[in-house]
């Protein structure tokens, strides 16, 4: 049985439809990614999934419990991550996590949880001393607090500097690897393609897609790319001839050739098989961004553009 079963959820605030129709399922011990632009309803979507929001359609199931219905026990089993610090700055770390665990039945233990989260020198430090990755790693400490079966965790690496963010996806597998089903709300394409098991795109508060992050690459065709410079002539129709290869193009002395994940094998071995050799070689694969605007028709960069570059000369 899924862990969570959203099914045609829609949500209004007054006249705004922020949730149009949004179903996913996340499965027991996964890392489920929710992923969208600002304003795409995933907040809103995972309120309604913890019980905080009433849905104005559509059924949600959490541990085959009801969020609104049996609200007290899903705040039991269901940790959630404070979107935004809501602690008074004369709170003690370990005080923080006294008052929390407090409300729960199943009670983790405290030093154990700071150990593990890195905040054991800062057990007893007033939380405006915390410095901002400190201060999330609290907050994904008092998710953990009641022991829940699943973490919901909304924007959990906004504000934090490149080495704080790393941190945490560290910190969100370690999650997961207690067993711990984890819901991971996110605008970082990098965040979700690193850590998620599968995820779902919403746009404008509907989903686009659910897929692993692979899975959501193959499904919009985006290029792989293999860039070189040749020491010897090679010419395109050898290499277009490859398989696997959709385009190629010459920057001056630089080739790119585009195509499916097998593209660097068939360079390879055309360069080869022409007695051809190279310097500069470098792959870039396609990224979640490139499906991303694929799906939603928004972004940078798209898979379709750069295959028209590809054919361009
Ligand atoms: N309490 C509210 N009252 C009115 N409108 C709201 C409320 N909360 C959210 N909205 C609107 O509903 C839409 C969806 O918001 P939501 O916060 O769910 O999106 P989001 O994908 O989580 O965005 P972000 O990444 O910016 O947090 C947005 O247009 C937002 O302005």
């Amino acid at each position: 049985m899924p862990v969570i079963e959203v099914d045609h959820l829609q949500k209004r605030y007054g006249e705004k439809v922020a949730v149009a129709d949004v179903s996913f399922t996340v499965e027991q011990g996964e890392i489920f990614g929710v992923l969208g632009p600002n304003g795409a309803g995933k907040t809103t979507t995972v309120e309604c999934v913890q019980g905080l929001r009433r849905p104005d359609g559509g059924t949600i199931r959490v541990l085959g419990l009801d969020p609104i219905r049996d609200r007290a026990e899903v705040r039991q089993r269901v940790g959630a991550q404070l979107q935004e610090s809501q602690l008074p700055d004369k709170v003690r770390v370990w005080e923080a996590l006294d008052l929390y665990r407090s409300f729960y039945r199943n009670r983790a233990d405290i030093d154990e949880l700071l150990t593990d989260l890195g905040l054991a020198e800062q057990r007893d430090t007033y939380f405006q001393k915390l410095s901002g990755g400190q201060k999330q790693r609290l907050s994904v400490a008092l998710a953990l607090v009641g022991r829940p079966e699943v973490a919901i965790l909304d924007e959990l690496t906004t504000g934090l500097d490149p080495q704080g963010r790393r941190d945490t996806w560290d910190l969100v597998e370690r999650i997961r690897d207690r067993g711990v089903t984890v819901v991971l709300v996110t605008h970082f394409m990098e965040e979700a393609e690193r850590l998620c098991d599968r995820l779902a795109i919403i746009d404008r508060g509907r989903v686009v897609a659910i897929d692993s992050p692979s899975g959501l690459l193959d499904r919009v065709g985006a290029d792989h790319r293999v860039r070189f410079r040749p020491e010897g002539p090679v010419e395109d129709a050898l290499l277009l001839a490859s398989p696997g290869v959709t385009g190629v193009s010459r920057h001056g002395a630089e080739v790119t050739v585009t195509g499916t994940r097998d593209v660097l094998q068939s360079v390879l071995s055309t360069l080869n098989g022409a007695g051809t050799s190279y310097t500069d070689l470098r792959v870039e694969q396609p990224s979640l961004d490139d499906a991303f605007v694929s799906l939603t028709g928004r972004g940078g960069r798209t898979a379709t553009q750069s295959k028209t570059d590809g054919r361009s000369s």
